[in-house]
Parts: C-alpha cells; sequence; structure tokens
C-alpha cells in the first residue's frame, strides 16, 4: 500500500497550542505549545500515555473544544476564534467522530443509526454505501442488540463517513474490543480513509497500531515527543497486537 503524498496546504494548522484546566485551585495543563499540521487524506495514529494530552487536542481539532490560547486552523477557518455557532456548524459539515464507545441509538436498526445522520448532511453518501464500505451492508436491518461490540462499532464508523466529513477524528475506536475484533474495525476505517479521501487520525494506546499509519504522532506531557512518517503502511488485517 502506498503512503498518501503530502501536499503543501495542511487541513489543519496548529502553532503554540495551549490548554490548561483549572479545577478549583488546582491548574492542569493538558496541552503545553503543540505545533501540528495534518494534510488532506493521511491516516495519523496518535500514540502516548495516559494523561498526555491526546483527547484534549483531538477535541480542540473536532470543534469540542476551545484552546487556552495558540492558534488552531481548519483550512481557512481560525477554531480558537470561533463562536460556538460556528463550531456547531463546523462540526456537522466537516467532522466525522468516532468514539470508545459507540452511542447508536438503540431503538433503531443499523440502517436507520445512519439515516439519522444522513438526513442533516450536505452531501451524504447513500447510507447502504456507508454499511457496505463497513462490510455490514447484510446487517442494516439489524438493532445494536443483536450486533457484536466490533459490528456496532463499524455502524458507528458507517455514521461517521456517511456524512463524507473531511475529517475522521477517532479517539480510542477499538479500546473496548479485542484484537481480532478491534482489527476488523481498524480495517474499516483504513479502507474508508483510502476510498472516501478523509484525513484521518486515530488515538490509540496500542503502538502497533501505528503500523498502519502514514504517519505517527507521540505526545508526552502536553507536547509532541516524536514523529515518524511510514514509507508504506501496513494492512491492518496483517498486525499483531
Ligand atoms: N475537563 C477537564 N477538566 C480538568 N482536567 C482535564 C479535563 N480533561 C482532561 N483533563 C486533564 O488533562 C490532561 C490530559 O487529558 P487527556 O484526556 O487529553 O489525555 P489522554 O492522553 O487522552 O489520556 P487517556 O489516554 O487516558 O485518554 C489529564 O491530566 C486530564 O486529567
Amino acid at each position: 500500500m502506498k503512503a498518501a503524498s503530502l501536499p503543501e496546504t495542511p487541513v489543519f494548522h496548529t502553532t503554540g497550542l495551549t490548554k490548561t484546566y483549572h479545577q478549583g485551585e488546582v491548574e492542569v495543563h493538558a496541552l503545553r505549545g503543540v505545533d501540528l499540521d495534518l494534510y488532506p487524506g493521511e491516516l495519523v495514529v496518535m500514540l502516548g500515555a495516559s494523561g498526555s494530552g491526546k483527547s484534549t487536542l483531538l477535541n480542540i481539532l473536532g470543534g469540542l473544544d476551545v484552546p487556552t490560547s495558540g492558534e488552531v486552523r481548519y483550512l481557512d477557518t481560525d477554531l480558537a476564534r470561533a463562536t460556538d455557532k460556528q463550531l456547531t456548524r463546523y462540526r456537522r459539515d466537516y467532522v466525522g467522530f468516532v468514539f470508545q464507545f459507540y452511542n447508536l441509538i438503540p431503538s433503531l436498526t443499523a440502517r436507520e443509526n445512519v439515516v439519522a445522520v444522513t438526513e442533516i448532511a450536505r452531501n451524504p453518501m447513500e447510507p447502504d454505501a456507508a454499511l457496505e464500505l463497513v462490510g455490514l451492508a447484510n446487517r442494516a436491518d439489524h438493532f445494536p442488540a443483536q450486533l457484536s461490540g466490533g459490528e456496532q462499532q463499524r455502524v458507528a464508523i458507517a455514521r461517521a463517513i456517511a456524512k463524507q466529513p473531511n475529517v475522521l477524528l477517532c479517539d480510542e475506536p477499538t479500546g473496548a474490543l479485542d484484537s481480532a475484533t478491534g482489527i476488523l474495525v481498524l480495517a474499516a476505517l483504513e479502507k474508508a480513509n483510502r476510498e472516501t479521501g478523509t484525513t484521518t487520525v486515530i488515538i490509540t494506546h496500542n503502538a502497533s497500531i501505528a503500523q498502519m499509519a502514514d504517519r505517527v504522532i507521540t505526545l508526552s506531557d502536553g507536547q509532541i515527543s516524536g514523529e515518524h512518517r511510514n514509507p508504506t503502511r501496513q494492512d491492518p488485517r496483517t498486525l499483531s497486537w
């Protein structure tokens, strides 16, 4: 598999990004000056110990949180200074999220869970095409309770990609899954990245997942402590962890 080529204009650009949380008298410096560019179509794996700031960074990129200082841009949009309304629109129009827990609506089938998003999206794909992409075309009429954890996560991925987001942000998408099931989920994410060109970030604790990335970024104590590019990315189905 070929690594994505990296054009010069980044999708995300951050400089000196900080985030400080205040809890009573205590200040927690979750991000301490992050300079990062993410490029169109690349698949980035973000590693780092618990508490290193991965989710904080992802949430700021996704418009779920704002930084304390520094710059964060999505193309020409200044996310640090956007209003709540602008951030809501940004998330709805451009961002797909996948979290550790699938957050599917239990009373809706797999297809209906996807339709709940495509109905309000600007430029959605067909719900069945999204389910096909994650290998669940034959489960479209099943309810979440009739699906395994890995299948539910793949419905969540279908839901996230069905609106054809420019960026797909995944926070521990395999955190609740065994390795065999996790690999199916990673394969679905990799395929979605390859076939739709959505810039994809996957947070994980599991360093062996890094082999499937175009680029691996490591956070330590709120800063980027390492970065490397894989010359060729590995098919997730051949990962062992
Ligand atoms: N809402 C919040 N209020 C106060 N502190 C917070 C908040 N969110 C995160 N933190 C703190 O910020 C630091 C970074 O947290 P973050 O969740 O970004 O780390 P992480 O690398 O994603 O960790 P994990 O791998 O355990 O999910 C931690 O010390 C955390 O306790």
